[in-house]
């Protein structure tokens, strides 16, 4: 997995190389400018030929410091180089190469943004980890304008105003600047990956400041709770084979998982998280439906068992006569107290338990099915439902006030709150698909950058990933928060190898192409 930085984690991984005297602020500083500008020629060719119009913003930080290092190397390559300054520099690296920026600046402002001439490129570098508030009505205006004025927009470390450690804009009401690229170095920080992070930073580039040394001594010795990782599809790729490996044996020692299904009309997201298990590896997988929707189901279910089930003496029955070692309980279940006693029936089975949809809310309206939770437990809700489960955490991340005067609340930050409190992993599901632990372990899955998948938002395909999930967590007694990752991996890649047009259903079917990928195996 690559590891995700706070903006403090990435200031303690500095300050560690400095005092260590392994390096010097100023040379990184002048490896951070040079990496921006490496970024910018190899993503836009044309730029490093001939000679160009750039307007470089610069703030009084670091940020800044990295900005007029930019605008003296641009310069020397025979660019017009304007530099706008917010305040004059305050650090000594700031203060060293604005010094060395000899053809000086103009007050950061509508005014003299816009009787420069019109940029080919702009460089953001007014603040980043450093931004400890929302910037100013002036600024906001004055980056706006000059966003809006440039051709291509170039951010270092973040758009200004951005929140790097949640992905939050602190710039107020309006929406956010966005830039075309944003160059970061060492490491991606967590709010590149989370909430407004993709939209305004555009394509995501990371410059190697040679620091990995450092950065793994600081993971080394913090708690792993502080440490966020992001599932990296080629790095994980040998974990997640052999997640998706089957080994040896007969079919139970696969796992069974049992998936409980709603009345009839509503068995649908039953079904397809039962198919969605057995597709993903699980040995056996039965639906256990209420009398009522026996007949629906078996009229389309074939390798997926069938077995009526209508309480919680049933399922209860149904558990201690197979040898069913996950549950799937949520989609498509109802609301009605029955269906309350079949969730809290579920939870006293002790069993690996993937609780989704309706049960998410039966967990919400009733305090004892919460108290009921235990360590084998996964929630998996979509923000409506967190919000259902968790309304003072959701006040918080979507609170404006909070966020004015951050290092914003995160979903990271939330995801581990409500973990913490089920005593139960928590799946936040999204673009930035958040995974925490009670202990405050915590990965980001993201569909996000080069990597989206648009078509997942389509109904039922909330049901399909339950139904990874335990498929995964049926096989083994592997770490539950792996599975939902392994889980969340996979129902991207499926969206996205089978592309526009996508419905529910496709999921589970595209699924043996995928794994034919992970393993390489020709389909043919
Ligand atoms: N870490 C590394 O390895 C490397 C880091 N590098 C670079 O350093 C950057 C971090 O630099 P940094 O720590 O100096 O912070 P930075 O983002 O420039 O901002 C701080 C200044 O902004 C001010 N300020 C903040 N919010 C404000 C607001 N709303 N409105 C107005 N002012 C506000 C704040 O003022 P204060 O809060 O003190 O009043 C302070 O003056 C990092 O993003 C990267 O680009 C690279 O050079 C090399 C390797
Ligand atoms: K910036």
């Amino acid at each position: 997995m690559t590891e995700l930085l706070t903006s403090a984690q990435m200031r303690a991984v500095e300050m560690a190389a400095i005092e260590a005297g392994s390096v010097t602020g100023l040379a990184l500083m002048e490896k951070a400018g040079q990496g921006v500008v490496g970024a910018v020629f190899k993503r836009y060719p044309h730029l490093a030929e001939g000679d160009h119009v750039c307007q470089v913003l610069c703030g009084p930080g670091n940020n800044g410091g990295d900005g007029y290092v930019i605008a003296r190397l641009l310069a020397a390559r025979g660019w017009a180089v304007h530099v706008f300054a917010l305040a004059p520099a305050k650090t000594p690296d700031a203060k060293h190469n604005a010094e060395r920026w000899a053809q000086g600046s103009a007050p950061l402002t509508v005014a003299g943004l816009t009787a420069a001439p019109a940029p080919d490129l702009t460089v953001d570098a007014v603040f980043g980890t450093g931004l400890t508030r929302g910037p100013g009505e002036d600024l906001v205006t004055a980056l706006r304008c000059a966003y809006d004025r440039s051709a291509l927009i170039v951010a270092v470390d973040a758009p200004s105003g951005f929140c790097l450690d949640s992905g939050r804009w602190l710039g107020g009401a309006d929406g956010c600047v966005a830039a075309d690229m944003t160059v970061t170095f060492e490491s991606p920080k967590v709010g590149h990956y989370l909430a407004q992070g993709p939209e305004a930073c555009g394509q995501l580039e990371t410059v190697d400041l040679g620091l990995s040394a450092w950065r793994a001594a600081r993971s080394a010795s913090a708690a792993a709770s502080e440490n966020v990782r992001l599932l990296d599809p080629d790095r994980d790729a040998a974990r997640l084979r052999a997640h998706f490996t089957k080994g040896q044996g007969h079919k139970y020692s696969h796992g069974h998982v049992l998936v409980l299904a709603g009345g009839m009309g509503r068995t649908g997201a039953a079904r397809l998280a039962a198919r969605a298990a057995l597709r993903v590896g699980a040995g056996a997988v039965t639906l256990a439906a209420p009398g009522s929707a026996m007949m629906e189901c078996a009229n389309q279910v074939t390798a997926v068992m069938l077995r009526r089930c209508d309480s919680g003496a049933d399922l209860e029955a149904l558990v201690g006569a197979g040898k069913i070692s996950t549950l799937v309980i949520g989609p498509g279940l109802g609301l009605e107290d029955r269906h309350a006693g079949l969730v809290r029936a579920a939870l006293a089975t002790g069993l690996r338990c993937v609780l989704d949809a309706d049960a998410l809310t039966l967990i919400a309206r009733h305090p004892e099915l919460r108290a009921a939770l235990h360590a084998d437990c996964i929630l998996t809700p979509h923000m409506g439902e967190f919000a259902r489960l968790w309304p003072d955490l959701a006040q918080r991340l979507t609170d404006g006030g909070e966020a004015l005067t951050g290092p914003a609340f995160s979903k990271i930050d939330a995801t581990r709150a409500a973990a913490a409190s089920a005593g139960c992993t928590v799946l936040l599901k999204g673009p930035d698909t958040v995974i925490a632990e009670p202990n405050g372990h915590a990965n980001v899955h993201a569909a996000l950058y080069d990597h989206t998948a648009p078509w997942l938002a389509t109904a039922g395909a909330g049901d399909v990933l339950a139904g990874f999930i335990a498929g995964g967590m049926a096989q083994s007694t592997r770490d539950a928060a792996w599975c939902a990752a392994a889980a969340a991996w996979l129902h991207v890649e499926a969206a996205r190898a089978f592309g526009p047009g996508l419905i529910a259903e496709d999921l589970p079917e595209i699924v043996p192409n995928v794994l034919r990928k992970l393993f390489g195996v020709s389909s043919s």
